[in-house]
């Protein structure tokens, strides 16, 4: 048990930061970088050169300053960065926080895992900490992230640099069951993490955390981070940032990825997939693999299957339909070793996934960063495809009660999610090998579909005839698509749904 401080102690302990905070401010003012200047232009400073005091009137400078321990910081701060293995600055922390530290707005734009959090994360505690902010100040500082699971990557952040700081922080987002908790201490909390719809909630519900009380204070910081310099990023700048640095380091790159992130697609005929995917799992066992599929029912499907078929390397599924808690736990269960995450798009909705070194890495995870990435074009090396179908015919007479029964679900929400596309010169159920798809399932029999709407515009003309009920209630009508219509014969691979199975994460 830690012992109790003493009067004296506390008393020291305040002058001291007191001191130290007369000391940092008479720093940060000394040395302030040019506004509109890039600190990054500057050289660096001399690893023997005297860093803070340099002499009863002067200060190290800080703009060009490539390690945390050269800022005008707190102890708390850097020992807590210490702590954290943090010592040099990445490229956006170098350009961002000499300006964030003598209070400027900021509008920061650098690649995705460049170190933009920590770019924001040390000037609010920084602010905070030379206000003298107390646990009973209230709130203090609001970090809105666009998803749950940013937001909960921020918290995480902010916990391991803020560890030697007294404030109180809480992550506010969707999806936890304690909301009435949440109620009763959000108003004490120094620092909120938060999604804007969590946010808006408690403004809504929560007593004493009014709209009013959150209107933006006159006297204020704000930072806008982002992967890209966009039209709307710039036009939400000019409605809350005053007079922002602009700060971009990685201008001349024309992607929003680091460069060592590579994209690259197959097109693989539908009923092939299943056999290319189990192929390149058992190829990369040391990897971390991230397999986007179109349905929750074909991530339980392949999921269930393939755990039992066990590749060689850990499994896992996330879906939207799972607890909040679940899917943070399989995140960072990703995060930590060669694993194998089957999802629907849920994972590619913001949150990213870091291959554990410093050059963070989306891998494609993250919609609005694989847009940005040139995909390139590869071609299967059919020699090396190992097929899966046998097994899982196998698995589906071994697990009655269970695997034909996902199997056939996965089977029917696909082709619905097929049938539910626009654009039909593509997405043509009728197009499809259904018999071959449904036989690499390792399902004995193609299921009989039921549509509840069949406009399709095929260029057959599709006969519909009354089947019997399958088991998927929501589909009112039924149709059965007589075998010579579908039977197609070899597809040209042109042909093919046009699509990427699945991504390999980490290089
Ligand atoms: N100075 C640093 N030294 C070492 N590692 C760092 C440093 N700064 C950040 N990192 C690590 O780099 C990774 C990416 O950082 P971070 O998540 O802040 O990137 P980001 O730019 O916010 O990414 P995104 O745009 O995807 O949100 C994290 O694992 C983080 O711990």
């Amino acid at each position: 048990m830690r012992k109790p401080i003493s009067k004296t102690t506390r008393k020291q302990k305040l002058v001291s930061e007191v001191d130290e905070i007369k000391l940092l401010n008479s720093w940060i003012e000394s040395q302030k970088p040019d506004c509109g200047s890039n600190p990054m232009s500057l050289p660096p400073i001399p690893s023997k050169a005297p860093i803070g005091r340099v002499d009863s009137e002067s200060f190290s400078r800080y703009a060009g300053a490539t390690r945390f321990r050269e800022l005008p910081i707190s102890k708390k701060t850097k020992d807590a960065l210490r702590r954290s293995k943090y010592t040099d600055m990445t490229d956006i922390q170098r350009a961002c926080l000499p300006h964030a530290l003598c209070g400027r707005d900021i509008l920061g734009a650098a690649k995705t895992g460049s170190g933009k959090t920590l770019a924001f994360v040390i000037p609010l505690l920084e602010n905070l900490y030379k206000e003298r902010w107390n646990p009973e100040d209230g709130v203090g500082s609001i970090i809105i992230s666009p998803t749950r699971e940013l937001a909960s990557q921020t918290f995480d952040v902010l916990k391991a640099v803020g560890r030697h700081h007294n404030f109180s922080a809480g992550l506010l987002i969707g999806g936890r069951k304690d909301v009435e908790t949440e109620k009763e201490r959000v108003t004490e909390l120094n620092i909120l993490v938060c999604t804007p719809g969590r946010l808006l909630q408690h403004m809504d519900e929560t007593p004493n955390f009014e709209c009013s009380q959150l209107q933006l204070p006159k006297r204020r910081q704000t930072f806008l981070f982002s992967a890209t310099q966009t039209k709307s990023v710039q036009d939400l700048a000019r409605l809350s940032l005053k007079d922002p640095e602009y700060l971009s380091v990685h201008e001349k790159a024309t992607r929003a990825t680091p460069n060592r992130l590579k994209q690259t697609a197959m097109i693989v005929p539908l009923d092939k997939k299943l056999d290319m995917l189990w192929s390149f799992i058992k190829a990369h066992l040391n990897s971390r693999i991230l397999v986007f599929l179109s349905t929750r029912k074909q991530v339980k499907f392949v999921y269930e299957a393939f755990k039992k078929l066990r590749p060689g390397l850990p499994l896992k599924c996330l879906h939207g339909k799972m607890k909040q808690e679940g899917r943070m736990g399989t995140y960072s269960q990703f995060h930590e070793k060669a694993t194998v995450l089957f999802s629907t798009d849920v994972a590619s909705r913001g949150p990213d996934f870091q291959p554990g070194s410093r050059l963070g890495c989306s891998g494609g995870l993250s919609r609005r960063y694989a847009a940005k990435i040139p995909i390139e074009s590869i071609k299967a090396n059919n020699k090396r495809l190992q097929s899966v179908s046998g097994l899982l015919s196998s698995l589906l007479v071994k697990y009655p009660d269970t695997l034909p029964g996902l199997a056939k679900r996965a089977f029917i929400t696909y082709l619905k999610s097929i049938q539910n596309h626009k654009d039909k010169e593509v997405f043509d159920v009728m197009q499809l090998p259904v018999d071959e798809f449904s036989a690499s399932m390792g399902l004995p029999m193609t299921p009989k579909i039921r549509f509840s709407n069949h406009k399709m515009k095929s260029k057959k003309p599709l006969e519909l005839s009354p089947i019997v009920e399958t088991d998927s209630s929501d589909m009112r009508m039924h149709w059965r698509t007589p075998k010579e219509e579908l039977d197609i014969g070899d597809l040209e691979e042109e042909e093919v749904e046009r699509k990427i199975l699945c991504q390999q994460l980490g290089f």
